[in-house]
């Protein structure tokens, strides 16, 4: 028998994935660079975070007074026996306490709360240019692996811009604090003490960089395993179908050892560096033990001077070891900061222009044309505030992808299409139709030449007045996660009940609607996947038609449609198009009769085809 699943494929396929591997290198930063990086998403949390830390400096100054109170209760109550000196320093330990956890409970929330709005800005930031990237540039990142970079990743970076911060000064600060009293009661044990201490950095450091290895691999592999997760899920049927759901499970399993790889030395770097440093941490107190029982039988020291000192190294310690274990964390946490800020540094697509004075008077500029009064449509056609049709212009249009070897798409591409017109746009595949369309709605911009929109250059157009002014049929209709109803009024937000059903009316649509199980209020989940394809186009044709904009773009609508679906489409988007001017990007020559010209994309231009009878 014939193995169907066959590991050549798997090997080229690694061979693609250990390629993309190579490829993905995000900037390299250090643990300064990376905080500088994000230093902007903490505008204004600087003080809060200053204060959150001198909040635990006080915190500890209390925990000093209570060590030195208990040095104190040693010799003057323990060691005399006397009872009636221990009520006050008894009392003050008490309050002391309490302030102490006062002044700690602030500080966790101040520190907590800053944390979260620094968190929030940062996954805003991250969202709104994730979604503005220019197309080309979205695809050099797969679609699993920005949602790990915006899940995972993001949070690690906590460790960098806050928490990690706040956390490093206070063990900082802790440390000298309680060296200082350390010294202060007996310098000659404390200097005993602090001998080995730096031994404790220089481990930290050497197992920060393997951390920082491990963990780049491992968020690496994460982003990887999302991305074949996501491709896993969304393509089930196909893979079963196709006899591939072996090779699609090692896909994902074999990313799944690479992080498990990953992790595991990331957890060996960590069990050795606590192990290395409780040792290290022994061995002081070891020596504190030694020297200072010997002082003591040299009568050079009290009881309760080497208590106050053991205590004191006790607070300190977990201070340093604490430190240790930050700059390995934050180490780590810089491969999740150069994930992001890969993204951040990626360019966008087309902006608004930044000057507001500019905007505006573009604004004013283009106002003039929504009310046209030259507009060939009868008023009973147009619905209610209905902005007249658009006129589209071409002039000598050459675009070149960023991305490409320098082949142009379009090259002196040039046509009129005035308001009204119905335009079937036509082209073999790979002609440019789409290109013209990305164009239209400024996902770019021309390379040369200018395409107008009634009479005015869309490049000095506000992003948001031009859109508003198209509506997009694209050959998948998006369906967000709502009722029926919702997705029909999704880019018209305000309209009103009525005006969705007379939408969904006009574009056929009540009909299929009705029979859902709570008609308009029906849920539509997972992209609408329980809707037919000609149902889907006709919750677009509704939307579209409530969006009542001047210019309809359809990016072939009738796609996978059969013959009598596609007339069901057809029949309402005529009369939707009778009311703008409206271009359809179609291969169908039967679906391009139904407008009133074709234009046909070839090498570059547009050549208009003959009108319809
Ligand atoms: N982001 C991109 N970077 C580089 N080249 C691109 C990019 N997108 C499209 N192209 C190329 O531009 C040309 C035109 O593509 P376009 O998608 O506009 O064609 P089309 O006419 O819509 O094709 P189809 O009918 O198959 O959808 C093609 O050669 C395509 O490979």
């Amino acid at each position: 028998m014939v193995r169907v699943t066959d590991d050549r494929d798997l090997e080229l396929d690694e061979d693609a994935d250990q390629r993309g591997i190579v490829e993905e290198r995000p900037p390299r930063l250090n643990v300064l660079s990376a905080i500088r990086r994000f230093a902007p998403v903490m505008h204004g949390q600087w003080w809060k975070l200053v204060l959150t830390v001198l909040l635990y400096f006080l915190q500890v100054g209390t925990s000093v007074v209570t060590v030195a109170l208990f040095a104190h209760i040693t010799d003057t109550v323990l060691v005399t026996g006397d009872l009636s000196a221990l009520w006050v320093p008894l009392g003050i330990w008490v309050a002391v306490t309490l302030i102490g956890s006062a002044l700690s409970y602030t500080a966790a929330i101040l520190g907590g709360t800053v944390t979260e709005r620094i968190l929030l800005r940062l996954r805003d930031r991250l969202y709104a240019h994730t979604q503005r990237l220019a197309p080309h540039t979205r695809r050099r990142f797969e679609t699993g692996d920005l949602i790990a970079r915006h899940s995972g990743d993001v949070d690690e970076i906590e460790y960098l811009v806050s928490s990690g911060v706040v956390q490093a000064a206070v063990a900082i600060g802790s440390a000298v604090i309680y060296a200082i009293a350390a010294f202060v009661t007996s310098w000659q044990l404390a200097l005993v003490a602090f001998v080995l201490a730096p031994l404790l950095w220089v481990v930290s450091q050497r197992f920060g960089e393997v951390v920082k290895r491990a963990a780049r691999r491992e968020r690496a592999s994460n982003g990887r395993i999302t991305s074949r997760i996501q491709e896993g899920i969304t393509h089930a049927i196909s893979i079963q179908a196709d006899n591939q759901a072996d090779k699609d499970r090692r896909r994902v399993l074999r990313e799944a050892r690479i992080w498990r790889a990953a992790r595991i030395s990331e957890i060996r770097a960590d069990a050795a560096f606590s192990e290395t440093v409780a040792v290290v941490e022994m061995l002081c107190v070891m020596a504190v033990i030694v020297v200072g029982a010997w002082q003591i039988s040299e009568g050079m020291a009290t009881i309760g001077t080497l208590i106050a000192l053991t205590g004191y190294l006790g607070y300190m310690y977990p201070q340093i070891q604490e430190l240790g274990a930050l700059a390995v964390q934050v180490t780590s946490a810089t491969a999740s900061a150069e994930r992001v800020a890969e993204i951040l540094d990626a360019p966008v697509g087309v902006c608004d222009p930044d000057d507001a004075e500019e905007a505006e008077k573009v604004a004013l500029a283009t106002d003039y044309v929504l009310r046209d009064e030259t507009t060939p449509i009868p008023a009973r056609d147009m619905r209610p505030g209905q902005s007249a049709p658009a006129r589209v212009e071409f002039d000598d249009v050459g675009f070149t992808y960023p991305d490409a070897d320098g082949r142009p798409v379009l090259d002196h591409a040039s046509v009129t299409i005035e308001p009204c017109d119905f335009v079937a746009l036509l082209g073999d595949s790979g002609a440019g139709k789409s290109t013209l369309m990305w164009l239209l709605l400024r996902f770019y911009d021309p390379t040369s030449g200018v395409i107008r929109l009634d009479g005015v250059d869309t490049t000095s157009i506000p992003l948001r007045d031009l859109r508003d002014r198209m509506a997009l049929l694209p050959q998948r209709l998006a369906i967000f996660h709502g009722s029926v109803a919702d997705n029909i009024r999704y880019g018209s937000p305000a309209a009103s009940d009525d005006e969705v059903v007379a939408a969904a009316t006009a574009a056929d649509a009540t009909g299929f609607i009705a029979d859902l199980p709570e008609g308009f209020d029906t849920i539509l989940r997972d992209g609408g996947a329980n809707l037919s394809g000609g149902q889907r186009q006709r919750i677009g044709l509704a939307r579209a038609y409530l969006r009542s904009t001047p210019l309809l773009i359809l990016d072939e609508p009738t796609t996978g449609l059969d013959a009598s679906t596609t007339a069901r489409v057809l029949t309402p988007l005529v009369r939707l198009a009778r009311t703008r001017t409206t271009l359809l990007i179609t291969h169908d020559p039967e679906v391009a009769a139904v407008a009133d010209y074709t234009l046909t994309v070839s090498h570059g231009r547009l050549v208009r085809g003959a009108s319809s009878a």
